[in-house]
């Protein structure tokens, strides 16, 4: 009972330290990083590959980590669809706050161009908030969220999907009804994969999933991915 106590009182210290932005070498709660022959593991706020234009704050390894539920149900996603010639590609998944609060730092800054005409051409950067593209609390940073695409394991050739990955305009809502019918018949091919497996999709970016219930729905995460 007595060391039931105190391993009680352990797990909400580290939970707590968890949420206190403090940099800390080790995750303090149990993420597991995700790794599977059939996931490509492409973390573009690790490689500046992104709207911001520079790796994100608290991005320090190309490293896939999410909640165990998460992890588990996005491997049975890329079990089921390896059947199909299919692997999937991941961009995004546990997201620091740091991470996100260097969104905010770059929303607020004046408009430079250099990322806008592939990122988001018809979109104003000071309302990726209020438009709903990038969240101030995101579930990223809760550990159960991942964004994805789908390719060809045969091939290595990324799955059309109308647009690409955050590509923030209204084509990127999952049903918008695209003139490209393949690339919308890859859209719900992944939210089917991804839906069967308790994962759910946010309606306005074809690449963003919340496994649910969420195993932290009230933590919002700051140790750095490494
Ligand atoms: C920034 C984009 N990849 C994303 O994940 N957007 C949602 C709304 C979020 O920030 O949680
Ligand atoms: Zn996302």
């Amino acid at each position: 009972m007595h060391s039931e106590k105190v391993r009680l009182l352990m797990l909400s210290l580290l939970l707590l330290s968890g949420c206190a932005g403090e940099e800390s070498t080790k995750a303090p709660v149990p993420m597991e990083s995700v790794a599977a022959p059939s996931i490509r593991v492409d973390m573009k706020y690790f490689s500046g590959d992104n709207l911001v234009g520079e790796p994100l704050d608290g991005y320090e390894s190309n490293r896939c980590l999410l909640a165990p539920e998460a992890a588990r149900a996005l491997m049975a996603v890329a079990e089921d669809l390896s059947t199909q010639g299919l692997g999937l590609e991941v961009f995004d998944c546990y997201r620091p706050q740091r991470a996100v609060n260097h969104f905010v730092r770059w929303a607020a800054e004046p408009e430079d161009f250099s990322t806008k005409p592939d990122f988001y051409p018809r979109e104003e950067k000071s309302q990726m908030f209020e438009r709903g593209y990038i969240a101030e609390r995101s579930g990223h940073s809760r550990g159960a969220t991942v964004d994805l695409g789908l390719f060809r394991l045969e091939s290595g050739a990324s799955l059309d999907m109308g647009t690409s990955f955050d590509f923030m305009d209204e084509r990127s809502a999952t049903e918008f009804p695209l003139e490209n019918v393949q690339a919308q018949q890859n859209r719900l091919l992944l939210r089917e994969a991804m839906e069967s497996r308790g994962f759910v999709n946010y309606t306005q970016e074809w690449w963003h999933y919340t496994f649910k219930p969420e195993p932290w729905p009230e933590q919002y995460f700051d140790f750095p991915v490494r």
